[in-house]
């Protein structure tokens, strides 16, 4: 997929939302854990009523590695029905990978040979090699981890080099060099504001993916406001706050109305700052 499919996408559906899929056994409807695969059964459900609202989904590796092997059939059957029933939808692996070159082209091929993922994060702390086997893949996408959403973002990402440049300046300045604009996004938490200024002065036209909205309190209009660009570049993330609206039987209904709600919110804010 690339940069203009993603924005037609987003001019098509008045989106920018991307749906996190982070599915934690303890915190699904706990009836459902009476189906044969709970994680993929709770998936199917959340795609179907947020896919109208929504042009990306993220499952987030963590939470389905931690089940073992049924957490892996439960991810790749979830990106498979993803394909299958929504084809129109960018698929990000949030793995965070990244390692010297012949062990990230392993992670590589994983996601985007033996899995059909459009993207997957990865940390940039290992330089260039580390990073490279990744964009040796028609289509497919490398997110760099460049100014995250949590209070530990300040332990090393804020540190200045002699100059006064911040080490997330950096991390965009080098790595915007190693491929192109249809190649690779940044990760840019929604909680760290104005700061979004900053950033698209070192990358104006690159995607960003964008979490810290919901659950972690991050401000869309803040998002929108110091971080859209002409072709919207952002895709804001929500999971927790999407997929846990509701504990009932009707948690689908709910994670659907909430999709939806964002998407209001975003259409609007597409119309000022687009
Ligand atoms: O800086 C970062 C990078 C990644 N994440 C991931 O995004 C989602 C956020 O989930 P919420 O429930 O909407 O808070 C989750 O998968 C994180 O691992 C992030 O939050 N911040």
């Amino acid at each position: 997929m690339t940069k203009q499919d993603i924005f037609n996408q987003i001019k098509k559906k008045q989106s920018f939302l991307c749906v996190g899929l982070d599915t934690d056994l303890t915190k699904i409807p706990q009836y459902l854990l009476e189906n044969e695969d709970p994680i993929y059964t709770f998936n199917r459900a959340i795609i179907d009523a947020t896919a109208p609202y929504c042009v990306a989904f993220k499952p987030n590796l963590a939470f389905y590695e931690s089940e073992g092997i049924n957490g892996w059939l439960a991810f790749s059957k979830t990106v498979a029905y993803i394909r299958q029933r929504y084809p129109e939808m960018f698929i990000i692996a949030d793995a965070k990978r990244g390692d010297i070159g012949n062990t990230s082209e392993m992670y590589a091929a994983t996601f985007f040979n033996e899995m059909d993922l459009d993207a997957v994060t990865v940390a940039p702390y290992m330089g260039e090699d580390s990073v490279k086997p990744f964009l040796g893949y028609r289509d497919k996408w490398v997110i760099l981890l460049a100014l995250t959403s949590n209070r530990g973002s300040h332990d090393f990402q804020f540190t200045k080099d002699e100059n006064g440049e911040r080490l997330f300046e950096k991390v965009l300045k080098v790595s915007k060099e190693w491929a192109t604009e249809d190649q690779m996004m940044y990760v840019v938490g929604a909680t760290q504001g104005k700061l979004f200024e900053d950033v698209r002065k070192i990358v104006p036209d690159h995607f960003l993916l964008v979490p810290g909205v919901g659950a972690q309190g991050g401000s869309l209009e803040e998002v929108c406001q110091y971080g859209m660009n002409k072709s919207c570049g952002l895709l804001v993330n929500s999971s927790r706050g999407i997929i846990y609206a509701d504990n009932s039987e009707d948690f689908a209904l709910s994670a659907g109305k909430e999709a939806r709600k964002i998407q209001l919110e975003m259409k609007a804010l597409l119309e000022i700052y687009l």
